[in-house]
């Protein structure tokens, strides 16, 4: 039977929200619209009450790996708008977890692992790049086992790390690497941060991926999403890229939540 959800993925710099219609558990569930909003600006509420009056729809699921901000965000939640359900705890994310303490994995990294199950007809393990505040390679098993990976700066905290920690690096401008690709030599302090920051970025990724893969067995598929991915994607053009599979995994886990999966004390960052 169908049903339409909504999605909340509070991440560190932006808030991506989707309205999707999912058929089966097994099946790519179908996109009808998605925002994406960066925390600094305010989630456009007014907006949203269309969706909400959706008449198919069954849940609002509000998660990701931002917990301060979701708290704020239930506080906010107008009055008038179906109540969303939390889904922060790791026993609501249909997924295994074979790491030291599971409960702490962010719920983002899960969310990735079970979509990706959705993109393959025959099972393989798999790396999937998630570039975002932070950027996180994680490994998943052939019998879809989230195994952990590692977790690196992404490109914004560097361009903000280099500017605040020295007192002579100005802040360039992150926008510029979806324009265009910096040359390796940088002939003034700009262009040599761009350089750093982008081939730098891309480099060690392609780095830890490699050591992920020989610590894995069999070939593994790679997935490249987060909001780098318009950057990074030229680079690895074996992966299958998708902006949304952390809100495709929320919507998977969502259409099975029972009424008894509220929010337990165990609980994801
Ligand atoms: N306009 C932009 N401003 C800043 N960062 C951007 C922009 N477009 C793409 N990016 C990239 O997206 C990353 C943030 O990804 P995002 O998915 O918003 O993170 P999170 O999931 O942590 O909220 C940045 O590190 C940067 O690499
Ligand atoms: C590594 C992350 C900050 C990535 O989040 P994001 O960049 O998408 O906001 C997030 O997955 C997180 O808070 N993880 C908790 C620690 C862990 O996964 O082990
Ligand atoms: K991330």
């Amino acid at each position: 039977m169908s049903q339409t959800l909504i999605v909340f993925d509070v991440g560190h710099t932006r808030t991506k929200i989707g309205m999707f219609q999912l058929q089966g558990n097994d099946q790519l569930p179908e996109c009808l619209m998605t925002l994406s909003i960066f925390n600094t600006k305010a989630i456009p509420w007014s907006d949203l009450a269309e969706w909400f009056a959706s008449p198919d729809l069954s849940v609002i699921a509000l998660t990701g790996s931002n917990r301060k901000m979701i708290e704020q965000l239930e506080k906010q939640w107008p009055q008038d708008a179906p109540r969303p359900r939390l889904l922060t705890s790791k026993s609501q994310i249909p997924i295994e977890v074979n790491v030291d303490a599971p409960e702490k994995v962010g719920a983002d990294r899960l969310f990735n692992a079970v979509a990706a199950r959705l993109f393959q007809e025959r099972p393989t393990s798999k790396i999937i790049i998630d570039s975002g505040t932070a950027a996180t390679v994680d490994a998943v098993s052939e019998d879809g086992t989230f195994l952990g990976g590692a977790i690196l700066p992404g490109i914004l905290m560097g361009v903000k790390a280099l500017h605040e920690l020295t007192t002579t690096l100005p802040l360039v401008d992150a926008r510029q690497f979806l324009k265009k690709t910096p040359t390796a030599i940088g002939r003034n302090t700009e262009d040599a941060m761009s350089s750093g920051l982008f081939w730098g970025h891309l480099g060690a990724i392609r780095e830890v991926v490699s050591r992920v893969q020989s610590e894995l067995t069999g070939e593994p598929q790679l997935f490249l999403t987060g909001g780098a991915l318009p950057i990074l994607e030229p680079y690895f053009p074996e992966a299958i890229c998708h902006p949304d599979l952390s809100l495709i995994g929320i919507v998977i886990s969502a259409s099975q939540l029972s009424p008894s999966h509220d929010e337990s004390s165990e609980s994801t960052p």
